[in-house]
């Protein structure tokens, strides 16, 4: 039957999870075991190997060798395979958006909009891959120079649990139209989907080697890091995580791209149009149960529609169907894991402590459905009387918590958005456009967003500011994070020596 059929607590991992030469592998090593749950009903759906020193060795290599082969085919020739996959990434949305709900939780009508932009990643990368080229300059005496874009040669993937297959195409895309060959490591949460990606570009036509997968956690990820035939890491994770894997590279001097975590400030003025920003402020803070790096988690509003906004909030939050995610009609399923839950619940705990009143939600949640029963859920938490100085409005929860805040100038917004370590996303919602454009323009932050939030076009680059890392993903700008510049000086007359 096609995945897509299946019904939440019926799937379980059969075949292999590493992928290695073209082909699922067991690992040659091993560094532990782990197990993946599916968080809808905390069953266990596998239990895997995570790859040791030989089994990282032998991905790295194939991946060398297959870079030898991709690296000198033309861009066209890159893009045509890349659009073949692209295409079968589209025609199995549904079986791909099915692995990602029952792994990782999210509604099964969120987790289409990530294979969506999934595939249209592929797309943008191919179209790219055709019209990458160097400069020519003319210099004296008929002389000349000229530049050519290289790729770099291996480079590590190295990915989080909340978007598990995106993430995987935001990296590899860029990557391979680039010519380079990728060795990914999911998260040990979710580390089923990523296969159906490999898959899907040997049967596009990639040479076997050129996408690799090794499965395990920071054991893993480190002999990934500090192996000296990798040329590059990317990675999305946390800000502690990316540190360590920063300094690891350091040390063999490989460029990284950082996408980390963020504690992003939206900002609603009194002038907006009231259901468009209580509309933005949910998808700000409730997609993926509130598991997304961007959120604009700080909703500051200004005093005077205060309470309009806050009860329009609310009534929409309380809304949301909460359930089994696999159903077409819910719109939040359960969270990650049992410890990201009750590490959820201690913050709204902490926050009513520290004074914050919780409007709605911030419970377990138990579905009706026995099959349910031992998932991960939680009701959506709307809190007000926030302060700035509040564990939850300074830390990142990573979950469906927002916390409302209440402003009076812009002025004094800007300085207590901009009063923060990270620095990924911020919103503003005004019909001002001189405003709007105003106060983007003093946010610090990588992705703004005017009158929406948490949209995703696969053409505009995404990436922190601050903590929140460096490099980006997606947008022409990528292309530069996956290749390096030569320049070839070429002398048409004699050589002038100063000897
Ligand atoms: N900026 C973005 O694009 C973006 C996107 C998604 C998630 N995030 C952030 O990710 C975090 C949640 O994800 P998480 O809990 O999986 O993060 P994490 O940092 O715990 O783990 C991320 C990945 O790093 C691996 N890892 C852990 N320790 C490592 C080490 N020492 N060396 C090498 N690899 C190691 C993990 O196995 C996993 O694959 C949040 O902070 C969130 O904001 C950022
Ligand atoms: O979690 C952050 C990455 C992301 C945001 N929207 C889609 N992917």
């Amino acid at each position: 039957a096609p995945i897509a059929a299946m019904s939440t607590g019926t799937f379980v991992v059969s075949q292999p999870l590493n992928y290695r030469g073209g082909a699922r592998v067991e690992p040659v090593d091993a560094s532990g075991t782990e197990k993946a749950f599916e968080p809808a009903t905390g069953r266990v759906i596998a239990t895997f190997t995570c790859s040791g020193e030989k089994e990282v060795n032998l991905a790295v290599q194939d991946a060398k060798a297959a870079f030898k082969i991709w690296s000198k085919k033309s861009g066209m020739e890159r893009c045509r395979i890349l659009l073949e996959a692209a295409r079968i990434i589209r025609e199995r949305r549904d079986d791909i958006a099915t692995v990602e709900t029952i792994n990782n939780g999210k509604s099964i009508f969120e987790a289409r909009w990530d294979i969506d932009t999934s595939w249209q990643c592929l797309e943008y990368y191919a179209g790219l891959a055709g019209s990458m080229a160097g400069e020519h300059i003319q210099l004296p005496g008929g002389s000349f120079g000229y530049t050519r874009r290289e790729p770099l040669g291996v480079c590590v993937g190295i990915g989080a649990w909340n978007y598990p297959f995106q993430i995987a195409c935001w990296k590899s895309a860029p990557a391979l139209a680039c010519g380079n060959a990728m060795v990914f490591k999911p998260s040990p949460f979710t580390p089923v989907s990523v296969l159906l990606l490999a898959e899907i570009y040997t049967e596009a036509g990639v040479p076997p080697g050129l996408f690799n997968v090794v499965q395990g956690g920071a054991a893993t990820g480190q002999l990934l890091c500090q192996h000296r035939d990798v040329a590059k890491v990317s990675f999305t994770g946390s800000v502690p995580t990316g540190s360590k894997i920063m300094e690891m590279s350091a040390k063999g001097i490989k460029p990284v791209t950082l996408e980390l975590g963020g504690k992003s400030p939206l900002i609603i003025f009194s002038d907006c149009d009231l259901k468009n920003a209580a509309k933005g402020a949910l998808m700000a803070n409730f997609l993926t149960q509130g598991e997304v790096c961007c959120n604009g988690t700080r909703v500051f509003v200004q005093k005077d529609i205060l309470d309009q906004f806050t009860e329009e909030v609310v009534k929409q939050t309380q809304r949301i169907k909460i359930g089994d995610p696999l159903l077409e009609d819910t719109r939040m399923g359960p969270l990650i894991n049992r410890p990201h839950l009750e590490r959820v619940l201690g913050f709204v705990k902490v926050a009513k402590e520290q004074g914050a009143k919780v409007l709605c939600g911030g419970d377990i949640f138990v579905p009706e459905d026995p099959k349910l029963k031992d998932g991960y859920y939680m009701t959506p938490c709307v809190l007000t009387n926030c302060r700035d100085d509040m564990t939850c409005v300074k830390e990142e929860i990573f979950g469906p918590v927002m916390s409302i805040l209440s402003f009076d100038t812009e002025a004094e917004v800007l300085e207590r958005a901009n009063d923060t370590t990270f620095g990924l996303a911020a919103g503003v919602f005004t019909r001002d456009i001189q405003r709007a454009h105003r106060v983007v323009a003093e946010l610090q932050a990588g992705m703004c967003f005017i009158n929406n939030y948490n949209v995703s076009p696969v053409e505009l680059p995404f990436g922190g500011y601050k903590k929140s890392g460096f490099g980006r993903e997606n947008g022409r700008v990528t292309i530069e994070y996956y290749s390096q510049l030569k320049t070839v000086c070429v002398e048409m007359g004699d050589v002038e020596s100063a000897f």
